[in-house]
């Protein structure tokens, strides 16, 4: 954990994965109580709104009160439900007045965290970053914007909108993540029975063998 720490106080892109229990939402707290202190102006969202009620509690109990409010990812950007592509969006948050909130949030947030990565596709984070780095006027990945995603690709994967043009391809074979440190954490701390953790990595990989 505490490369991960170091890499996030240096500015690095972080991609956390892993599997339940082995820590993401820890070390996420660790990082937004360190943006905080940092001063520096932080976002933390979920992709689902559910994903992002539990993060806030889960923050809340680990780093205090003054966690910032966390919401979806969809709902900080104006991403909707992915039904715009890049410039049209691009439009929209330059020159619609109901877009005002979103551009706000674009041009003044230096670190974005967005947990339950597996259910974001490939086209929405290409979204992302697209319209940070127009909306931002920086030539830089997300617009210069430090960007820590976290979660397990066994989980749930991304829903696909074929009407919008989006497969629901996971992130996992993204050109972006060239932009990420990313790190696996493996050492489940929920459960300490060895039996048990075997049985829950077996289980994640399809792995698991019947036991009569
Ligand atoms: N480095 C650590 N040292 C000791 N305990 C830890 C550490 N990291 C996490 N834990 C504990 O392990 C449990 C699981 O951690 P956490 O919820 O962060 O895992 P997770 O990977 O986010 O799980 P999930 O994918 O299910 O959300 C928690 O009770 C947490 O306090």
């Amino acid at each position: 954990m505490a490369s991960l720490l170091k890499k996030a106080d240096e500015g690095h892109n972080l991609l956390i994965t892993g599997p339940p229990g082995t820590g993401k939402t820890h070390v996420l707290a660790q990082i937004v109580e360190r943006f905080l202190i940092d001063g520096k102006q932080v976002a933390v969202t979920s992709t689902t709104g559910i994903s992002a009620t539990i993060l806030k509690s889960k923050l809340t109990s680990i780093a205090g009160p003054d966690v910032p409010p966390v919401t979806t990812i969809h709902r900080f950007c104006g991403l909707a439900d992915g039904r715009h592509q890049n410039e049209e969006l691009v439009d929209l948050l330059m020159h619609s007045e109901y877009y005002d909130g979103y551009r706000i949030n674009i041009c003044t947030v230096q670190a974005l965290i967005i947990d339950e990565i597996s259910m974001l596709s490939c086209k929405l984070l290409h979204q992302i970053e697209h319209i940070f780095r127009r909306i931002r006027r920086v030539e830089k990945p997300f617009g210069g914007v430090q960007v820590v995603l976290a979660g397990d690709f066994l989980q749930l994967p991304p829903v696909p909108t074929p009407e919008y043009g989006d497969d629901g391809q996971s992130i996992t074979e993204s050109i972006l993540l060239q932009y990420f440190h990313c790190e696996q954490l493996s050492e489940i701390f929920r459960q300490s029975e060895p039996d048990l953790i075997q049985a829950i990595h077996e289980i994640a990989r399809y792995q698991c063998q019947l036991i009569v």
